[in-house]
């Protein structure tokens, strides 16, 4: 951390884009509402044995119906601006075709509070819930859907663009191809190595696909969320450094790489081996369309070394005097730090976003109630902890010249924790589920405070 003795401590950039984030399986509920299709989620949820306590999205944080006083609330806060993502099966129920209205209707009101309101959308175009009639018809695996998602990504681009001016094609390929096609812990659930590359081709050929599609309708920007750690070897061995090189490879650039400079690493061909195809030259034309932005999804990272496992042949290291979250990730805020050093070394100075940081620590289910005042409060020290330390790494990263433009915290409210159910909460305010009852935590209270204070009272 480097500051002058007496500067004001951690003065961030002007216009600096403070924030928080969340996605629509997680917090809207009511999914099948107002002629919306079925999601894969809503699929995956239904199948026993999928869920954890076989929670499921039905009501969540019943957003769909709160979303005016969740927007209050964001504006009590101070927020600048909000992500949020679109349920695709509510704009078009089955995939592609026919529009439904009153799903454009709830996010264009949305967007319309946020305005009104102050607050600056980001809207993530697919955030893992994809309508299951495109499942049906082989989804990720359908190189056909790189036309699918252009069409629906036209349709909001034409609907809002200009309320929104930024736009983020996906969340997370990584995940959905790791947690959807290889692993099977995530809708759709599949589990198969030659799966997972096609569905994560595919789903760059759609960012591309999208992409394109705005230069052609929209005005304002677009960018790609991901999520990515920084691999640290757990010993100085050959083996060990490869098997980082491997992880780094497989986490960090196998979505960057061809998003942004047209190729995949040579590692993935060595990792997957016989599952790992020859992609059409042309193929990455379409993916590698220039970008406004870079989102970055940052929450941990791994000590890694060689073993024997699929498809890495790697492993993490927990580290006996490391900090550890409810979801299990180790607190490391310099990882932060060296990741967004590597991202500008990597592929230069592109704006990036940090579009997701946080961490689930035990949070009670209802708030406690000040006998006093009557008042609610929930206390979260070990999550203002981690928060304060990760915006004192961006804060050293932007010291460091990269240029970081917005800190979206993740996230705005507990919220369904996908196939965790409601068992984790990441959020700063708390959701009584029984009662749909928000209360700030003091993260929340002290986020307002760093906010009112443009990072000075960090
Ligand atoms: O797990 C917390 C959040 C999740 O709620 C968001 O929807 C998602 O965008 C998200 N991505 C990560 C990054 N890491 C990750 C690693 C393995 C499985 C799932 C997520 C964390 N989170």
């Amino acid at each position: 951390m480097s500051r002058a003795p007496g500067a004001d401590q951690f003065v961030f950039p002007e216009g600096f884009l403070w924030g928080a984030a969340t996605a629509a399986h997680q917090i809207e509920g009511s999914p099948m509402a107002d002629g919306a299709g079925p999601s894969i989620w809503t699929r995956f949820a239904h199948t026993p044995g999928m869920m954890l306590n076989g929670d499921t999205g039905d009501v969540a944080c019943d957003h769909y119906n709160r979303w005016r006083d969740d927007v209050k609330l964001m504006r009590k806060l101070g927020l600048k601006a909000y992500r949020f993502s679109v349920s695709w099966s509510r704009i078009l129920p089955e995939g592609t075709g026919r529009v439904n209205q009153k799903g454009l209707d709830f996010y264009s009101n949305l967007v319309d509070e946020l305005l009104a309101n102050d607050i600056e959308p980001l809207l993530t175009l697919f955030h893992w819930d994809l309508p299951a009639a495109l499942d049906d018809r082989g989804g990720w695996l359908n190189r056909e859907i790189a036309d699918w998602f252009a069409e629906y990504a036209s349709v909001m681009y034409r609907a809002l663009d200009g309320r929104v001016k930024k736009w983020v094609t996906h969340n997370e390929p990584w995940v959905v191809t790791d947690g959807g096609y290889l692993h099977g812990a995530l809708a759709p659930g599949h589990r198969s190595k030659f799966e997972a590359p096609i569905a994560s081709h595919n789903l760059m050929r759609a960012h591309g696909a999208a992409v394109k599609a705005y230069r052609e309708i929209g005005k304002h920007e677009i960018g790609l969320v991901v999520n990515i750690e920084p691999k640290y070897a757990a010993s100085d061995s050959a083996a060990d450094q490869a098997a980082v090189r491997r992880a780094h490879a497989y986490m960090n650039e196998q979505y960057l790489h061809p998003a942004l400079l047209g190729h995949y690493p040579p590692e993935l061909k060595e990792i997957f081996g016989e599952a790992w195809p020859d992609w059409p030259a042309e193929d990455f034309e379409l993916i590698k369309q220039p970008l406004d932005f870079v989102g970055i999804n940052y929450y941990t990272r791994s000590v890694t070394k060689d073993a024997t496992s699929y498809p890495l042949n790697t492993a993490v290291v927990r580290q006996p005097l490391g900090t550890y979250t409810e979801t299990g990730w180790e607190v490391f805020p310099q990882g932060l730090t060296d990741l967004l050093l590597w991202f500008k070394q990597t592929y230069g100075d592109l704006p990036v976003y940090i579009t997701e940081n946080g961490a689930a620590f035990f949070d009670p289910p209802t708030a406690d109630v000040d006998p006093v005042s009557g008042e609610r409060r929930v206390r979260d020290p070990l999550r203002m902890d981690y928060l304060r330390k990760h915006l004192s790494a961006i804060h050293d990263a932007i010291q460091a010249g990269v240029d970081i433009r917005g800190y979206m915290l993740w996230s705005l409210m507990d919220n369904l924790e996908w196939s965790l159910g409601y068992s984790k909460r990441f959020g700063m305010i708390h959701v009584n589920y029984g009662t749909q009852e928000r209360t700030p935590k003091d993260s929340a209270l002290w986020y307002s405070q760093v906010i009112a204070s443009h990072g000075r009272k960090l």
